[in-house]
């Protein structure tokens, strides 16, 4: 969700390209964005104090780990709800362990419809999955993880070149780097830090660190090709013909980050990416080879761990307000990284570009069985959403009927 690298009073890392008025980035942090409501005025200071301070040295947490400290700053401390469940419960016998695997291969012969059937069921239980044989070369997505690492790898100063959290504005290039997108918003921050890039509409491809940009260009092209593979078969599992969500989307609207994960020395006090949802239509993720990735299925949090080639898909709120609730836009965060070895995720947000676009329930998928179950807005009211209102979970609730 997001771009614009803007945070509303969500306290999510929602980020919007304002000019296009598409949230293109990140994540809706589901949690209050409030303060400590028992924070005295020194420590309310003490604490904006200490975020300005960590903001303006634009080493990002990166540059924390890279100091030697062995305790993290107490602004990453995350309130005590949120660290009793990040402590692994028993899954019940019953339960998914972890989250489906779908094989892509002759998505388009003879293997379509079973691959359909598939797509929608896991999008209708839970939003999510890990797709393998996806056409996306290994060797493309070793290359794009090792070139992202390597730009949070340069030396500060060459990362604060392009350290902002002002997109979305006049002068916007569309490539930004930053630590913690809703740093000034969310009630705690988490360890990690973030490039994002818009993709379409294009940005200032010179902007782009030289470090990664050849590979994100590349990224780009294959993520593309795919996003239109799973739009068309999403599309279809809802019975809809198979160019319908691609017609939606269209003009294109894309937006990667790379997240970076650095090795974090107390991953019990704080997370990598706080629970959220995704607000576009879809997104694609790659991970490198630590786990770290938490979907949320009812009361449990399930596993996403990393299968080498395959590469995770997750359904957006866009996608379930479009779908009229048939498809689910799970919550999902990262736990802090434990291992000495960096963790980098590479996702491609597909969104919604025109501000006039219509959005709500397809009449397609409304009837006297199934009312719509939200209504109609446009990209425009959905953006303004993001920034003004006091939800304290999904914004698809926002727009329920
Ligand atoms: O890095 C991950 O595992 C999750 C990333 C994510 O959910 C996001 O950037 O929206
Ligand atoms: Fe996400």
């Amino acid at each position: 969700m997001n771009v614009g690298g803007v945070s509303s009073s969500h306290g999510a890392s929602l980020s919007f390209s304002l000019q296009h008025d598409t949230p293109v980035g990140q994540t809706r942090n589901s949690e209050s964005p409030t303060m400590g409501v028992t924070d005295t005025t020194q420590q309310a200071f003490d604490r904006a104090q200490e975020l300005k301070q960590f903001d303006e040295s634009k080493q990002g947490v990166k540059g924390l780990v890279d100091s030697g400290l062995t305790s993290i700053p107490s602004h990453f401390i995350h309130p005590p709800e949120t660290l009793s469940s990040l402590k692994t419960a028993q899954p019940r016998p019953d339960s998914i362990h972890s989250i489906p695997i779908i094989d892509l291969s002759g998505w388009d012969s003879s293997r379509r419809p079973s691959i359909i059937e598939e797509v929608g069921r896991v999008s209708r239980e839970l939003g999510f999955f890990q797709v393998v044989n996806h056409g996306v070369p290994t060797e493309v997505m070793d290359r794009t993880s090792t070139a992202v690492k390597a730009f949070n790898e340069l030396p500060v100063e060459a990362k604060a070149r392009i350290y902002r959290r002002e997109m979305g504005r006049e002068g916007d290039t569309g490539v930004a780097y930053f630590s913690n997108v809703d740093l000034f918003h969310a009630k705690a921050a988490s360890w990690r830090d973030t490039l994002q890039i818009r993709l379409e509409p294009k940005p200032d491809i010179a902007e782009i660190p030289e470090v990664c940009r050849n590979e994100v260009m590349e990224w780009d092209q294959q993520t593309q090709r795919l996003g239109r593979i799973l739009l068309g078969l999403l599309s279809e599992g809802l019975g809809l013909s198979p160019e319908k969500l691609q017609e939606l989307t269209c003009p294109e609207s894309r937006a990667m980050v790379g997240n970076y994960y650095p090795c974090c020395p107390q991953p019990d006090l704080t997370v990598g990416l706080a629970c959220h949802t995704d607000p576009g239509v879809i997104a694609v993720l790659l991970q490198d080879q630590l786990p770290g990735l938490q979907v949320k299925h009812g009361d449990e949090w399930l596993d996403a761990p990393p299968i080498p080639g395959a590469l995770v898909v997750n359904i957006g709120d866009i996608l379930q307000i479009m779908s009229n609730n048939e498809y689910k836009s799970a919550e999902h965060r990262a736990l802090a990284n434990p291992n000495r070895e960096p963790r980098v995720t590479i996702v491609v947000f597909h969104n919604v570009s025109n501000v006039d676009t219509q959005l709500g329930p397809l009449p397609e998928l409304v009837s006297s069985d199934k009312p719509a179950a939200f209504r109609q807005f446009t990209m425009g009211e959905y953006r303004r959403a993001f920034f003004t209102t006091e939800l304290d979970d999904s914004l698809v609730n926002y727009f329920r009927a």
